[in-house]
């Protein structure tokens, strides 16, 4: 897992080989181990590079050890006999050197970096710390202020940041191994004590208490709960005030805790969920590595309001050429001032050039004849989009994919409009589309395996957490997302805040409760579909009959908050109130209390104390039923799926997994057995009463999450 080579007769060439990012597993430690020795008691050997097989130094520790009994050499004295060596060791960095690949690199005693290399420390995005000597390390390397910076954030610095930041020695364009090697030759015999991070101190800083003060402060209100940020920002408060050995030992002591911890076990569940939804497969038995993506050159995009633009952005930052049409002449140039903004922005922000010239802009349906891809992002309305998919299916030249944006329509219905129903995904994006990560790609029963292919490739393209869901009303997100908010409207009837209620959710690292995420995204688009759901009724209605509606409880607190012209922020009152049309920060409003109560009172409803567990409860829960009911329909093909659906679009804190291993971390039946218990006070309400499946998999002994799927299918099979 490690090989030897001796090449220019006096260089040690050490190469990590462990497809497909040459992580450090107990065979490649124990071949690093083994190698260094080798090279060092060669005589004939003056120094020593170190690269990584394939074009990639080293993604870090093999996070898949972490789950089992570690064995092999430890990572911490391995670095350590590099850095004590006494001939000179080369790090020679393509691709990426992260984690612990970055650890072992400044173990060596220089590092020479392609220019297109990555950096990184990213083990706060597993729920861990460089515990590799990283982090005490790196602030003796670069100082306090920019090591805080990327320990706490885990983020990539390219190599040419990295050179400014003094973590590497050389960029070089061309061959990494050989300037390396070139490198090494050079300073064979040099004086190494230098070139030993951690006998440095780190550099002076100024103010150190209140650095730290303030960027814990920073970090405790950016972490929402995760504590893993927290620990670093502590390991590098040790590198800053305490000697090297000291220093390490406090490193293992943090790592210790954040080790075994539930969070990292969250986080590190959710960086494989994130590849495992790219091995998507559909009921039909068509999946990922059996349906070949179809080429897309060119794209187009019909219906240029907020979610086109945003749509549009997104296809052209990939490079793609963009039909952007809009049929209205003053709409259209107000999308195209817009959307070479968001270009220009976005290309500024990236350090490139913007796409501008990748987007042709026309009002005329016709010009989108010769794309290889539509995506309709035009009102929310089955007969417009009906019309827009007949005449795009007359003027599309043959094969071209029809794709919808939508987040409620049926997608099926929609296929079964058009002559070529094989053509026909869903696409559904989250607003602001160029920005938001989550992409779920929707096929129907017709949908073709190539068509979902090409279009789950496009969202990797576009850099999305795509999520391929089956066709059903709200999809995955919002078929969740509609018991929760219902529970959180129950519990306001009950006695609740919009404030308690926020609290809770937001205590639990949601970025924003129900109430405050419903008056950002307006009260008034969930009152349009409960109108069209045939929900809504004039609020002169009181007693307990009001409240039922088609046959299950139903609150009309959100449409009487309508009814007054409170649609949230944009009209400055909604759940709180706010100090003007449009501003963000939501107060209390002494008007919806005492409207709360009046509501009450005229329902016969007697408000009683309401806490932050009951809260959780009943609204995650009975979004996690949801979820089980959804993986049973075959609407998810697994638990992943819907997680990573709930962590990259709707503001589930990562560090908590997603709703389904939430779920698997309290214990199934722990679940069913909340969810029993709710459904018997509240027996009206059908999305409490808990879901077959998890009562199958209750009594099927509560596999864990891995196991799902074999238990869900085993179970299918019985039925
Ligand atoms: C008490 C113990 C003390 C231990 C001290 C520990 C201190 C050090 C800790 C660490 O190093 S933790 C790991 C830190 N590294 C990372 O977080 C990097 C993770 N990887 C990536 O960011 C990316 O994979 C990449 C390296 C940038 C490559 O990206 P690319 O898009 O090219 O490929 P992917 O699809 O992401 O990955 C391919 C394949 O490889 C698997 N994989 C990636 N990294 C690791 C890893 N570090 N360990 C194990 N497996 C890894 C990934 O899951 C993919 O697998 P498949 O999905 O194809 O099966």
């Amino acid at each position: 897992m490690a090989e030897y080579n001796r090449v220019s007769e006096c260089v040690g060439l050490i190469t990590l080989r462990n497809p497909p990012v040459n992580a450090l597993s107990a065979a490649v430690r124990q071949g690093i181990v083994d190698t260094v020795q080798r090279a060092l008691s060669d005589p004939n050997v003056k120094s020593v590079v170190i690269c990584g097989q394939n074009g990639i130094f080293c993604g870090g520790a093999d996070i898949k050890e972490f789950r089992s009994n570690m064995t092999g050499p430890p990572l911490i004295p391995m670095i350590h006999a590099i850095e004590s060596a006494n001939k000179p060791v080369v790090a020679a960095i393509e691709g990426s050197a992260l984690g612990g690949g970055l650890e072992l690199a400044l173990g060596c005693h220089y590092r020479i970096a392609h220019s297109k290399a990555r950096l990184g420390l990213p083990e706060v995005s597993l729920g861990l710390l460089p515990a590799a000597g990283g982090s005490q390390r790196l602030p003796r390397l670069i100082g306090v202020p920019a090591a805080l910076n990327l320990i706490t954030t885990g983020r990539h610095v390219t190599a040419a940041e990295a050179l400014q930041l003094g973590i590497v020695d050389q960029v070089t364009d061309h061959n990494t191994v050989a300037a390396a090697v070139k490198f090494a030759l050079s300073v064979a015999g040099r004086s190494l004590d230098p070139r030993r991070i951690s006998t440095h101190p780190c550099p002076q800083q100024p103010d150190l208490d209140a650095l730290f003060e303030e960027v814990m402060q920073k970090v405790r209100q950016s972490a929402r709960g995760a504590i893993a940020p927290i620990a670093c920002v502590q390991a590098v408060r040790a590198a800053a005030t305490l000697p090297y050995a000291q220093g390490m030992e406090r490193e293992r002591e943090l790592m210790a805790t954040l080790f075994t911890s539930g969070q990292a076990r969250a986080l590190q569940y959710c960086f494989f969920a994130e590849r495992a939804v790219g091995r998507w497969r559909m009921p039909s038995g068509a999946r990922w590595d059996t349906s070949k993506p179809r080429p897309v050159h060119k794209a187009a995009v019909i219906g240029l309001g907020t979610m086109g633009r945003g749509i549009t952005v997104a296809l052209a930052q990939t490079g793609l050429s963009v039909i952007a049409v809009e049929t209205q002449e003053k709409q259209l140039m107000e999308a195209k001032q817009a959307i070479s903004g968001m270009l220009e922005r976005g290309a500024k922000g990236r350090g490139v050039a913007p796409a501008l010239d990748g987007v042709i802009y026309s009002q005329n349906i016709q010009a989108v004849a010769d794309v290889d891809l539509v995506i309709e992002a035009v009102f929310e309305d089955i007969a417009l989009k009906t019309k827009v998919f007949q005449q795009l299916s007359a003027v599309c030249k043959p094969g071209t994919l029809l794709c919808t944006n939508t987040s409620a329509l049926d997608v099926d219905q929609l296929a079964s409009e058009t002559p070529n129903p094989e053509l026909v995904v869903g696409m559904h994006f989250f607003a602001p589309a160029h920005v938001m990560k989550l992409l779920e790609v929707v096929y129907g029963p017709r949908s073709s395996p190539q068509a979902v292919a090409t279009a789950m490739q496009l969202g990797k393209k576009m850099g999305k957490a795509s999520v391929a869901v089956g066709n059903c009303r709200g999809f995955v997100g919002n078929r969740m997302l509609k018991p929760y908010i219902e529970e959180a409207f129950f519990l306001l009837e009950e006695g609740a805040t919009p404030e308690l209620v926020d609290q809770a959710l937001e205590e639990f690292g949601f970025p924003m409760g129900v109430f405050r995420m419903s008056d950002l995204s307006g009260l008034d688009v969930g009152w349009r579909v409960r109108k069209g759901d045939g929900l809504v009724e004039p609020g002169t209605a009181s007693g307990r009959s009001a409240r039922i509606r088609q046959g299950r409880r139903y609150s009309p607190l959100g449409d009487l908050l309508c009814e007054e012209g409170r649609f949230g922020q944009k009209t400055g009152r909604g759940w709180y109130q706010y100090d003007k049309p449009g501003s963000r920060v939501a107060r209390f409003d002494p008007w919806l209390h005492s409207f709360l109560g009046a509501y009450r009172a005229q329902h016969g409803l007697v408000a009683r104390r309401i806490d932050h567990q009951e809260v959780l409860e009943r609204c995650l829960y009975a979004l996690i039923n949801e979820g089980f009911h959804i993986l049973d329909d075959g609407i998810a093909a697994g638990p992943e799926d819907i997680d990573v659906i709930y962590v990259s679009g709707y503001g589930w804190p990562r560090h908590r997994g997603g709703p389904m291993f939430y779920a698997n971390m309290v214990g199934l039946a722990k679940v069913l057995e909340r969810l029993e218990h709710y459904q018997q006070l509240h027996p009206e309400v059908p999305h409490l009463q808990p879901s077959s499946l998890l009562r199958r998999l209750v009594a099927s002994g509560s596999p864990p999450i891995h196991k799902w799927g074999e238990a869900i299918k085993k179970l299918h099979s019985q039925l």
